[in-house]
């Protein structure tokens, strides 16, 4: 069979919000956030092999093979499907490794969906959310691609409209583990629920901001920069810092005053994922 092959984006995220209500009984919390996403992220090109195999041709500082979010979602989806062929994949990276913005899980989704397409696999979106969740609490978000109020650890979305300002997202460079700040005994745990509708004003705050600013200098350090030009927020449970400004030249303006000493990008805050946007123009 001739190789089909597809080259697809992969976004990042950003927490506009995050509460944290409480911590269910097997240790994982239940949270309100406020999923948006923006318009930079990784390419992943895949192409058809008709032997089964899936190899990712990309390698991964500190990441296995088999270990690759990228290769556990397609094995996952060719072992539940049934499906005969195999993928042959390669990733342009730019997106940093446990900042909080979701690159592992935005991976996960570009692979779901373009295998779905490229393997003619007819699964709806139901169900690659359903068999992303498996795979980590914010892989249904970038399955589904609109931006949304989540609940639960993540999984109950409900598709909102946030503005789409331009951001400025700092990248300090240091990884945080998600598993430290919930296990901080200092973690704020019991923020009462909010209504989701329409998005609230004034509820912007992120809980693991205290502990993680408290633990890591870096971020603390992006937090006060950023926070002298527009509100410094912190995107899950970090490390990347950002902030929203109205336009682009004012992104660029602040990002050209801060950027000398820190790294970081500036990209357009979008409802509508750059991935659904690129399977739409391919129907
Ligand atoms: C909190 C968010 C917000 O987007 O943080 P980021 O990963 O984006 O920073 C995510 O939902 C993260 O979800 P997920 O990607 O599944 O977290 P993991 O890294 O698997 O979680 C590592 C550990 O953190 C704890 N954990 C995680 C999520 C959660 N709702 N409650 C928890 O208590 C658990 O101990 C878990 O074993
Ligand atoms: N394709 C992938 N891209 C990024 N990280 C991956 C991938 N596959 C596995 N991982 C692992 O998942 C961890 C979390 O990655 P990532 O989703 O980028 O961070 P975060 O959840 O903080 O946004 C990484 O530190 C890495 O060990």
């Amino acid at each position: 069979m001739t190789a089909a092959r597809l080259t697809l984006p992969s976004p990042a995220k950003l927490n506009l919000m995050l509460h944290i209500l409480g911590r269910r009984e097997d240790g994982y919390h239940e949270l309100q956030t406020l999923f948006q996403f923006v318009d930079y992220g990784d390419e992943i090109t895949f192409a058809v092999r008709d032997d089964g195999v899936i190899q990712l041709h990309t390698e991964f500082a500190g990441v296995p093979h088999d270990s690759n979010l990228i290769v556990r979602a397609a094995k996952m989806l060719q072992q539940q499907s049934g499906c005969a062929l195999g993928i042959d994949i390669w990733i342009d990276k730019v997106l940093p490794m446990g900042g909080g913005i979701g690159g592992g899980s935005s991976n996960a989704a570009t692979t779901l969906l373009g295998l779905n397409h490229l393997w003619q696999l007819g699964w709806d979106e139901d169900r690659l959310a359903a068999l992303g969740l498996s795979l980590g609490a914010d892989v249904p978000v970038f399955v589904r691609g609109h931006a949304a109020f989540a609940e639960g650890v993540g999984e109950k979305l409900t598709p909102v409209n946030p503005e789409e300002p331009w951001y400025l997202v700092l990248v300090p460079q240091v990884s945080v583990s998600t598993a430290e700040i919930f296990s901080d005994p200092l973690l704020t745990r019991n923020t009462p629920p909010i209504k989701v509708r329409p998005v609230p004003e004034g509820n912007s705050r992120n809980d693991c901001l205290p502990v993680v600013a408290r633990r890591y200098p870096e971020v603390r350090n992006a937090l006060d920069l950023l926070g002298k030009f527009t509100e410094a927020k912190l995107t899950g449970t970090g490390s990347c810092v950002f902030g929203g400004f109205p336009n682009k030249a004012e992104a660029d303006k602040v990002s050209a005053l801060l950027t000398e000493t820190l790294t970081g990008f500036v990209a357009k805050g979008s409802n509508i994922s750059m991935l659904h946007r690129k399977l739409q123009s391919l129907l």
